[in-house]
Formats: structure tokens, sequence, C-alpha cells
């Protein structure tokens, strides 16, 4: 065997040690999720992803490949988190609610938490159509802007392991709730007037709010609608004075639950 050879073979051995250490790596983390789930502890630990990073840091200080092992690093966390979000959630999380409730927010910290999809509805119409919202809604009407809806979310159906981030007033189409339930678990956010004003009064992107920008034309509208998210939910989330990470910890714990009581 020359040198060359010598060299291959140690590679495979390499190779071999790392697909090893990922498997026990993975059931290791399998692990974990049961321990947390059979002691009723949080899910999401963000501080500990932070502490596993600074480990990691720390051991490859004055490494020469520290770069690239890092590289790895991440892709290796970000496919533990596609493990613990398969396992969790076996379909996809449709997020509903009054507008500014934290639909996208919410979205976006679980996708990061899970390394889940998002699909942002409102922005992915709007791209397809090439046209803002509310351009579609004032050339073409709220039907057919209706209808875009439906559309995605059906062909959402064929996707697993996505956050389906709706527009707020998605869920008032029957229809479009019948889609939704097809795709897996609906979950409504709620917020009072005065947390939705408190969050949306800076920002001009909402045109439904336009004229109603007050806690009173926000409780009227939220109170048109009430019924109708309600009666999509099939777990309902207040958000009021919880942070992010907190919504989530509860988002997750709900949904647990509720596949325990279908198994
Ligand atoms: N739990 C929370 N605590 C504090 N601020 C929040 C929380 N959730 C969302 N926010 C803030 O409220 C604002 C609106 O949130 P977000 O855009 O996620 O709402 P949305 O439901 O997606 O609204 P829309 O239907 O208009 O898209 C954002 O500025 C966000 O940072
Ligand atoms: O609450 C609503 O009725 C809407 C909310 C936005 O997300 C958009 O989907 C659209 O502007 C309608
Ligand atoms: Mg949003």
């Amino acid at each position: 065997m020359n040198d060359l050879e010598k060299y291959r073979e140690q590679l495979g051995l390499c190779d071999d040690k790392i697909i090893d250490a990922l498997a026990e790596r993975n059931s290791v983390i399998e692990k974990i999720m049961s321990y947390k789930e059979e002691y009723g502890m949080p899910i999401l630990q963000p501080q500990q992803e932070e502490k596993q990073k600074t480990r990691l840091l720390a051991k490859l200080k004055d490494n020469k490949y520290k770069d690239e092992i890092l590289d790895v690093f991440l892709s290796i966390l970000k496919n533990s988190k596609r493990i613990q979000a398969r396992k969790l959630f076996d379909y996809n999380i449709v997020l509903i609610g009054f507008m500014g409730a934290g639909k996208s927010t919410i979205s976006d910290y679980l996708s990061t938490m899970f390394a889940m999809k998002i699909v942002e509805m409102d922005q992915v119409i709007a791209e397809r159509e090439q046209m803002s919202i509310p351009d579609i809604f004032s050339t073409y009407g709220e039907e057919y802007f209706r209808d875009l809806e439906t559309g995605l979310l059906m062909e959402m159906q064929s996707h697993k392991n996505t956050i389906i981030s709706c527009g707020g007033g998605a869920a008032l189409r029957e229809r479009n709730v019948v889609e939704m339930k097809k795709n897996g678990r609906v979950v409504l956010l709620t917020a009072s007037p005065k947390t939705v004003y408190d969050r949306v009064k800076d920002s001009d992107d909402r045109p439904v709010l336009r004229g109603r920008k007050s806690i009173k034309g926000i409780s009227e509208l939220m109170e048109q609608r009430r019924e109708k998210y309600e009666a999509a939910a099939d777990i309902i989330i207040n958000t009021d004075n919880k942070t992010v990470l907190k919504v989530c910890e509860e988002l997750v714990q709900r949904l647990m639950e509720m596949d325990e009581k279908n198994v």
C-alpha cells in the first residue's frame, strides 16, 4: 500500500468515526427530549444552545480549522433541531389571529428553535402576484385574494414540519379553515386590543387598520372576528404580557398535550 492509499484509508476511518459520533449524538438528543417530556421540563432552552456555542468556541479557539469546524457544527445543530421538530410535530403548524397578535414573530422564533420552514402567506402571495396585498385587494377584490389563500393552504398540505403564518383575515373564510385543518394544528394567537394597539401603532403596513388604529377601533373589529377565529382554532394562546419565548413554550406544550390525547 503506498502513502496515498494509506491516507485514503485513514480518511475513511475518520468518516466512520464521524458517522458513529453523529448517530450517538442524535440518539442523545432523543434521550434529552424524552427526559424533558417525562419531567415536564420546557422543551425550548435557548440558554443551553448559547452554552453549547460558548463551549465550542472555547474549544476551537486555537484550532487551525476553527471556521470550517464551526460551519460543520452549525449544520449539526440545525439538524438536531430538525430531529426534534420531526419528533414533536409531524405536521404543519398553522398560526392564525388578529393583526399584531404575533403570528410572524412567533413563527420566526419557532423556526429558529426547530429549524422549521416558514410560509408567511401574505408574503408568498404578494411575491407570486408581484403586487402588494392592498393592491391585490383594490385591483381584483377580496374574493380573489381569499382564493389565493385557499390555493396556498391546499398546496401546503403536501408539506410537513412547516410553520404557516396566515394573513390576519385567512380564518374568516370557512373554506380556508377546512384547508388549514388538513395541514395540521391550527393555533390561534390572541392579544387584548390595548396590546395590539401598542404593537401596531407605529407601523403603517396594515391596510385593514387604516382609519381604526385606536383601541376602540381594534376592539370592534376583533369582536366581529372573534367567533370565526375561535371556531377555527385547535389551541388558543393569549400573548398579553408574555415574552416570545414564553408564548412558544406554551404553544409547544399545548401541541404535545394534544398529541398525547390523540394517541
Ligand atoms: N409576545 C410579544 N411580546 C412583545 N412584543 C411582541 C410579541 N409578539 C409580537 N410582538 C411585537 O408586535 C408586533 C406585531 O407582531 P407580528 O408582526 O408578529 O404580528 P402578526 O400577528 O404577524 O401581525 P400581522 O397579521 O399584521 O402580520 C411586532 O413589532 C412584534 O415585535
Ligand atoms: O386581517 C385582515 O383582514 C388582513 C390581514 C393581512 O394579513 C392581509 O392578509 C390582508 O390585508 C387582510
Ligand atoms: Mg405577520
